[in-house]
């Protein structure tokens, strides 16, 4: 019986913590690590971070942006970071916002959760501003796979507030935030499939959402505390530690019960490291984080 990506990602969690680094090739980190700002400066960089990954955390979130960048070459080292990544036992969030209608993201799908297909991944970020419900082929596509999603809500950006904090004026989701709507029919989802397939008792849902640490989420319509009662628990990929401000110690009054399913994110404030000095840093990152969270 294939294990649901919720069922991998608690046990992931439960082994080496909830650190998840990045691969995040930025030019000036590039430059930093002595590599050339190319597809053979990316592949390296890419396998040097699963390199220090392996064996130290548990998690990696390539940023696909970096890859595309590059065309063909830039994806063709990707698929080989992704293989790397996956054949060390990491498990691997394909940071790629990928959304469209229903016909078209279905294919995005295909893509990042297929077994065998060249940019498999584990999870794949997505963005619902077409409706959640657009991304239901996807999110089959990832149950059948033992794969998994996570669905930006409240993004860690400055820039999200007018828009993820608008209210819903009709239906039965009316007063709801964007960010809370987002939230809450995850929530559903992840409750109804678990219902569907009450024997494997869950302790995570194979279906996350992204709330950036950088927010105060009551703020942005998601009340943590009533979404954390949910079984099996929605699991949540935090970004906005380190670099864009947020810290490991607010964990807890940020996420409140969402921090038992939540995967913290580091890129630039980890990879500022450089290369050799990258897997004790990331050590140490864990350790303040397992400190955070005890
Ligand atoms: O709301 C969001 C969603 C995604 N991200 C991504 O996470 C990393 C953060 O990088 P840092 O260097 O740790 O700031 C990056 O790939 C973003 O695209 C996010 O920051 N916020």
């Amino acid at each position: 019986m294939t294990r649901t990506f919720g069922q991998r990602l608690h046990a992931g969690i439960e082994q080496y913590g909830p650190l998840c680094v990045g691969i995040d090739p930025h030019g000036f980190l590039l430059d930093a690590w002595g590599l050339p700002r190319t597809p053979a400066g990316l592949r390296e960089f890419g396998l040097r971070v699963v390199d220090a990954a392996s064996g130290t955390i548990g998690i990696v979130k390539p940023q696909i942006a970096f890859f595309e960048v590059f065309g063909a070459a830039g994806f063709s080292a990707l698929e080989e970071v992704l293989a790397a990544a996956r054949a060390a036992g990491l498990i691997v969030i394909a940071d790629a916002k990928r959304g469209d209608i229903g016909s078209s993201v279905d294919a995005y799908g295909d893509a990042w959760l297929t077994p065998g297909s060249p940019l498999e991944a584990d999870a794949v970020t997505l963005a619902a501003y077409t409706g959640t419900g657009a991304l239901a082929g996807v999110f089959d596509l990832a149950e059948r796979h033992g794969k998994g999603a996570f669905v930006l809500a409240a993004t860690s950006n400055p820039e999200s507030q007018t828009l993820q904090t608008a209210t819903v004026h009709n239906g039965d989701r009316l007063g709801l935030t964007v960010a809370g709507l987002v939230a809450t029919e995850i929530d559903d989802w992840n409750r109804s499939r678990a219902a569907a397939d009450h024997a494997h008792g869950r302790e995570l849902g194979s279906i996350g959402v992204v709330l950036g640490a950088t927010k105060n989420l009551l703020d942005y319509g998601v009340d943590a505390r009533s979404l954390g009662e949910s079984a099996p628990m929605m699991p949540v990929l935090a970004p906005g530690f380190g670099h864009q401000g947020a810290r490991f110690d607010d964990i807890r009054s940020i996420y409140g019960p969402l921090s038992a399913g939540i995967v913290v994110s580091t890129s630039r404030s980890a990879l500022a490291a450089g290369p050799s000095a990258l897997s004790d840093t990331l050590a140490d990152q864990a350790a303040q984080l397992a400190g955070a969270l005890s």
